[in-house]
């Protein structure tokens, strides 16, 4: 175990320092684009500002003979591109895979210093992430980056959910965690074969009625979800990173994407995956908090004064604790607000600076 005295020195001689904090970015909406796929491509100069996050899918997605272009075409749209606010990402292949190496030794030197995160998909314990924070330190030092790239995990494997904590706390590079729940149901041995979301099977069924035995009985469907994710957020927000929910494979079920990214925003998930242009905005509205839930925090905040004590509004009780939860939301509103006009006048908040 490193000693917490150098946990912030850097893994490799000219390395930039490894971040102590986390900064805060917009990143309701991850946008994946295959980069070995030119239709995609062309439409990244439309997409870039519409993003929070831009990310260059390497791994699964991508066919194993597009590979190699998959990882020169992200270097073409790092070069070719102005991400502005947005921020650029890049998911490798996984390190046990026959390209992984090669992704991080071409896309470091080549475009580090506009690489904002490095996603690592089916990160399976803390050894996973000290292998590539000391590869990164010496990439990074070798061609001479000032800023440390960040690492991102996903959580797709039983032993990865397992080691969820330790995946956390294993570099201060560590930005956040996604669920991969695809890979996670394979490994786990469930018996979905749908790319996240809900199962009609996975339900509970209403008592029966002793007055009327046949009656039908209604069902509810569950969220197969919602364990790993609850322990998602636990993890990140313990270790001062941020937990997203991952991809939501069925396209054409818009109703069904948006409910579940909202489980998500509401377990404190801070954004989703988009697969396809038409989750952007899911993503968009379902991670910005709705506006008359900034409208009840301001009131809260208001009439809690220096936020202590107990108070009525509207009926119900608020105190010390209950205005910390309406801070949350005003200061996702105005953090938001702040980069956002159109949001910053839905909120009644500071829009960005002229
Ligand atoms: C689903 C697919 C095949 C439907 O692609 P399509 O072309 O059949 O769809 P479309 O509706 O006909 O597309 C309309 C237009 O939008 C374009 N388009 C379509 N998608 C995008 C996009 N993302 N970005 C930019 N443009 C896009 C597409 O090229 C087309 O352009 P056109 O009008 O000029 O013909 C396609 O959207 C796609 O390949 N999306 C990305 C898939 C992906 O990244 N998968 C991996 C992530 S999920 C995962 O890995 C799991 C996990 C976490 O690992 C685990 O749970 O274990
Ligand atoms: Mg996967």
């Amino acid at each position: 175990m490193r000693s917490a005295k150098d946990f912030f020195a850097p893994l490799a001689v000219g390395a930039p320092t490894p971040p102590r904090d986390i900064p805060w970015r917009p990143s309701r909406v991850i946008h994946f684009f295959d980069p070995s796929n030119e239709k995609m491509a062309a439409k990244l100069p439309g997409l870039i500002p519409r993003v929070d996050v831009l990310l260059g899918n390497l791994e699964d997605g991508v066919r194993a003979d597009n590979k190699i272009a998959a990882r020169e075409g992200l270097v073409k749209v790092a070069e070719g591109n102005d991400f502005g606010e947005t921020q650029f990402w890049v998911r490798v292949n996984s390190i046990d895979s026959p390209w992984g190496l090669d992704d991080l030794l071409t896309l470091v030197p080549a475009i580090g210093a506009k690489l904002d995160v490095i996603m690592l998909p089916k990160v399976q314990g803390a050894e996973d992430i000290h292998y590539i924070d000391r590869l990164l330190a010496q990439l990074e030092a070798k061609a001479g980056l000032t800023r440390p790239i960040l690492v991102h995990a996903i959580l797709e494997t039983a032993r990865g959910v397992g080691n969820v904590e330790e995946i956390c706390a294993a570099s201060p590079r560590m930005q956040g965690l996604s669920l991969g729940p695809a890979d996670l149901a394979a490994d786990r041995r469930m018996k979905t074969t749908r790319v996240g979301g809900g199962h009609p099977g996975y339900l509970v069924r209403q008592d029966p009625n002793p007055d009327a035995p046949d009656a039908v009985r209604a069902t509810f469907q569950q969220d197969p979800w919602h364990y790993t994710l609850a322990r998602m957020v636990d993890a990140c927000v313990a270790h001062g990173i941020m937990p997203y929910y991952g991809p939501f494979g069925d396209i054409a079920d818009v109703t069904a994407c948006e409910d579940q990214f909202r489980n998500a925003f509401l377990l404190g998930a801070v954004g989703a995956w988009s697969l396809h242009p038409v989750q952007i905005d899911i993503a968009k509205k379902v991670f910005s908090p709705e506006v008359k839930d900034v409208e009840w925090a301001k009131k809260v905040v208001d009439a809690m004064g220096d936020g202590t004590g107990a108070v009525m509004v509207n009926g119900t009780m608020q105190d010390d604790a209950s205005v910390k939860q309406c801070r949350v939301i005003l200061d996702l509103a105005r953090r938001l607000a702040a980069r956002d006009a159109d949001l910053a006048a839905a909120y009644g908040l500071a829009g960005p600076a002229a």
